[in-house]
Formats: structure tokens, sequence, C-alpha cells
């Protein structure tokens, strides 16, 4: 799952574990929980989220591929939300683990992101859904996650649903491409 922060990512991705039974690993849940146990590493990653950076991207995918052994015996499939994050994540991603069938690009406006993000954040507990962090979070997924959504054009696996719509309409785009697969 590629798209921006507030795009929808996990809006989609609770559907399609629903519907497709897919092992779904948010890099962001996963690193969320490691900040929630109040490890030493945990407490490291929160004071980096918090600002709105990336953690350092060995820690990420050991956390992902760790998650996907946990999970191999019984997994239909992965669906791995919020990673990469940066083109050379996919590339490492690929080196340690293996390559993507496919990416779905949830696409929605700069302005209707930062609507939903500060609307989350009325509720989500979120240290990072705040004005000054979400800036942060958009012009970083700008620079550097749009990119990653370029390198796998190029390989032509990339699907891109209109995340303007309502939910249950993306939701159709989704499955669309996932049962093209
Ligand atoms: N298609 C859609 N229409 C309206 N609101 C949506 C939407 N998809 C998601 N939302 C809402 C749910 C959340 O409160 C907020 C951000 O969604 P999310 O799934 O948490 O995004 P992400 O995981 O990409 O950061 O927007
Ligand atoms: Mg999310």
């Amino acid at each position: 799952m590629a798209g921006g922060p507030g795009s929808g990512k996990g809006t989609q991705c609770e559907k399609i574990v629903a519907k497709y039974g897919y092992t779904h690993l948010s890099s962001g849940d996963l690193l969320r929980a490691e900040v929630a146990s109040g490890s030493e590493r945990g407490k490291q990653l929160q004071a980096i989220m918090q600002k709105g950076e990336l953690v350092p991207l060995d820690t990420v995918l050991d956390m992902i591929k760790d998650a996907m052994i946990a999970k191999a015996d019984v997994s239909k499939g992965y669906l791995i939300d919020g990673y990469p994050r940066e083109v050379k994540q996919g590339e490492e991603f690929e080196k340690k683990i293996g390559k993507p069938c496919m990416l779905l690009y949830v696409d929605a406006r700069g302005e209707t992101m930062v609507k939903r993000l500060m609307k989350r954040g009325e509720t989500s507990g979120r240290s990072d859904d705040n004005e000054e962090t979400i800036k942060k979070r958009l012009d970083l997924y700008y620079k550097a996650t749009e990119p990653v959504i370029a390198f796998y054009e190029g390989r032509g696996i990339v699907r891109k649903v209109d995340s303007e719509l309502p939910v249950d309409e993306v939701f159709g785009q989704v499955a669309k491409a996932i049962d093209a697969l």
C-alpha cells in the first residue's frame, strides 16, 4: 500500500483483510506497538515519530521481516501498509525479503489528507496527528515516498485507486485490482 498520510491506507487495509484474509502488516502499527511497550528502542522511536521523521531503515525492515516470518505458516499473502517510505527502503526490502506483486496506490489530494488527519487527530490519540507534524509528514511524503510509486510504475505493478471517493467506492476499485492479480 502506498499513499500519503491520511489518504486512507489503514481504512482500505481493514477491508482487504476482511475480504481476502491477507496478513496485514502496518509499519506504523508495528512501530507504535514498540513505543507502547515502553522499551528503550521504543523511546527513541517515539522521539523520531513525534517529529514526523522517518525511523532508521534497518529497524523498520527487521520488524516487518520478523512479523512476516511469525505468520509464514498460515499466511495467505502479505499486505504491507506504510512501507517502503523511500526508494532505498524498497530496494532493501527486495534484497532481504522479496519482490512485491502489486503496489496499491491510494491517491488523495494534499488538502483532503490534511482535513482527514486533523479530524482523525480528535480521537486517534496519535501524537503525530497535529497540524505541525502533519505538514512535515506531507512534505516528506511528496519528497521521499512519491518517488517510490514511480519506481514501481517502471515495473508495471502499480494500481491506483481514487481515495477522494467514499470508502466503499474506493474499496470497489481496490477489490477489482486484487481480483485481477
Ligand atoms: N475514502 C475516504 N473518505 C472519507 N474519509 C476517509 C476515507 N478513507 C479514510 N478516511 C478517513 C478515516 C480516517 O479518519 C482518516 C485517515 O484514514 P487512514 O485510513 O487512517 O489513513 P492512512 O492509514 O493512510 O494514514 O480519513
Ligand atoms: Mg495508517
